[in-house]
């Protein structure tokens, strides 16, 4: 599908504009069906946009918040995606929201991932809104070159839901949407900053297979147009 770059003067100039648009987004779906969902990412891109987000004045209590991914970490872990969303996006007006977290208290990764894949279908589908972040090494979610679940995670057939990653640039094992799961969001964001995070996406959208950078999947097989919004 089409990829359509929004480029911004700042990093401020950037939240402004993608919290606009994700509040627009949020309320026609709750003008339309009386419910709106959002999955976010995490990592430290994100924040700026998450604090602005978090006062605009839209339905909050009939918005259900989620995470693309969380590291397999309790919500006081300083490496929790959940704690992140908490500090940034769960404040002022969006503090009405629902949160729903990957992360559940299992004795295993797997089994953290089969809860969260029940509390997740609650959610409805698609997602009014999902917003996407990328390392250094192309990755998206947690779907991370090299990861033990990568190809289960890049297949369009695979179920929607939450699965395990684990590789070596994920530090914790992971829990992550599906691409599945995420791929025909109402609203479907690739927000990056930096000239080098540019220069990523630069060699993403060039030929190459999509395991060595799984950005390369959204881009190339995404079933909405991605909006890449980039700040220097
Ligand atoms: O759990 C995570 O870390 C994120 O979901 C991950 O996919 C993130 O979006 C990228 O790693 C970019 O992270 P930065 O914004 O920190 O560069």
């Amino acid at each position: 599908m089409a990829s359509t770059l929004h480029s911004f003067a700042s990093a401020a100039d950037l939240a402004d504009s993608l919290a606009d648009k994700v509040a627009t987004t949020l309320s026609a779906a709750i003008a339309a069906r009386g419910a709106a969902s959002i999955a976010v990412s995490g990592g430290s891109t994100p924040k700026v946009f998450f604090q602005v987000l978090s006062t605009h004045d839209i339905a909050w209590d009939k918005v259900t918040i989620t995470l693309v991914d969380e590291r397999f970490v309790p919500a006081d872990n300083a490496r929790s995606n959940h704690l992140l969303v908490d500090a940034n996006l769960l404040q002022n007006k969006a503090k009405a929201a629902r949160f729903v977290p990957l992360y559940q208290p299992a004795a295993s990764v797997e089994e953290a991932a089969r809860l969260a894949t029940v509390k997740s279908a609650e959610i409805g589908i698609p997602f009014d809104v999902v917003i996407l972040g990328m390392g250094g090494d192309g990755h998206t979610a947690s779907f991370f070159p090299g990861g033990s679940n990568l190809a289960e995670a890049l297949d369009a057939s695979t179920p929607r839901g939450i699965i395990t990653m684990e590789a070596e640039g994920a530090g914790e094992p992971r829990l992550t949407f599906t691409f599945s799961s995420l791929q025909d969001a109402a609203l479907l964001v690739l927000h990056i900053e930096g000239e080098g995070k540019k220069d990523v996406l630069a060699k993403a959208e060039g030929s190459g297979d999509e395991a060595e950078m799984p950005i390369r999947a959204i881009l190339r097989r995404a079933t909405s147009p991605v909006e890449i919004y980039w700040a220097p």
